[in-house]
């Protein structure tokens, strides 16, 4: 058994209603503590030392608690992944969201996927919606430039991550009008100063799992100097809720976050869920139900290693 202990360790595997990142099964660790319970859930291929942050977020939910709210509600962006224009406009619709955020640049599909896709959400979401666009890096300095004003024919709100590198969004950011966010580039405490210095991005996009928690996540924010959304990893309703505990904290929350991405998960671990309503999520923290949790729970030797290494790091570069 873990060091985290016994049968409060439960490794859950979720089915995902579209593939996305890749990934068609959602799969992590809960973790009880006397705080509540917390999530690690790494994606498959980060190695222990990224892990140990996941951990630290997990920790934190079930040993400490979070900071006091400064908000009720957290509006949110209903997630498009890289499907078809009919079922994006679905997705859109069922979301109740004023905001959309659309998967663009996925490999194996071309420019007209992504511009039929981001059409229909568009339409979809009417005029006086937000239609904002994340490339996961996919696209090089030049395309970036290309596709960006091809879509902003249908009014982006700001685009995640065109490129890769800190140096190529600033060369994009300084070529076009549209907003740039960056996500991929802030996943460690020292990379929003680089963004600062770098002149990258005018958003930044924060996940509490790889910051290492609410509080890691919240002095990341204030060092950044830029408005944030956060976002979520795609995580049960227990994930979700630390995602929703940093949007409240923050003392500036101008934009939807990303954290409506239980849609994306054939179900969850909690009685009440944490999906949206009238575009919002409320600031709470659902409880796990026995029997959900039941449901999806698998015996995965890995996750108990993979818990175990991350715990070895954590408190080996901490003590
Ligand atoms: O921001 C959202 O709308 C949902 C979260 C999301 O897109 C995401 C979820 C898991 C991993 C990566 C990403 C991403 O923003 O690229
Ligand atoms: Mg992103």
């Amino acid at each position: 058994m873990s060091r985290a202990g016994g049968r409060r360790v439960r490794v859950y595997s979720i089915p995902m209603r579209t593939r996305f990142r890749g990934i068609i099964r959602r799969q992590g660790v809960l973790i009880e503590g006397p705080a509540g319970w917390g999530e690690f859930s790494p994606f498959a291929e980060y190695g222990p030392a990224e892990c140990a942050r996941w951990l630290a977020a997990a920790r934190e939910a079930a040993f400490d608690g979070w900071p006091e709210p400064v908000r009720d509600r957290v509006p949110v962006n209903a997630t498009v992944p890289a499907v078809g224009p009919e079922r994006a406009a679905q997705i859109v619709a069922a979301s109740g969201c004023a905001t959309a955020k659309v998967k663009v640049a996925e490999r194996g599909q071309g420019e007209a996927d992504d511009l039929a896709r981001v059409e229909a959400v568009r339409a979809a979401i009417g005029p006086a919606g937000k239609v904002r666009i994340d490339v996961n890096g996919g696209w090089d300095v030049d395309r970036a430039v290309r596709m960006i004003g091809l879509l902003d024919r249908f009014a982006l709100e700001y685009v995640e991550q065109p490129c890769a590198t800190l140096e190529e969004l600033a060369q994009v950011r300084r070529r076009v009008e549209v907003p740039i966010a960056a996500d991929e580039s802030i996943r460690r405490a020292e990379d929003p100063l680089k963004v600062r210095a770098a002149g990258a991005a005018d958003i930044a996009v924060l996940k509490v799992q790889p910051l290492g928690g609410v509080r890691a996540a919240l002095k990341v924010a204030e060092a950044t100097g830029l408005p944030v959304v956060v976002s979520s990893a795609v995580e049960t309703s227990v994930g979700l809720a630390a995602g929703v505990a940093l949007a409240a904290a923050l003392p500036e929350l101008p934009y939807a976050c990303g954290l409506a991405t239980l849609a994306l998960l054939e179900g969850d671990v909690a009685a009440d869920p944490l999906r949206p309503a009238g575009g919002a999520l409320p600031v709470r923290r659902p409880a796990v139900d026995p029997a959900a949790l039941d449901r999806y729970e698998i015996d995965d030797e890995g996750w108990r290693g993979r818990l175990d290494a991350a715990a070895a790091h954590l408190d080996g570069t901490t003590r």
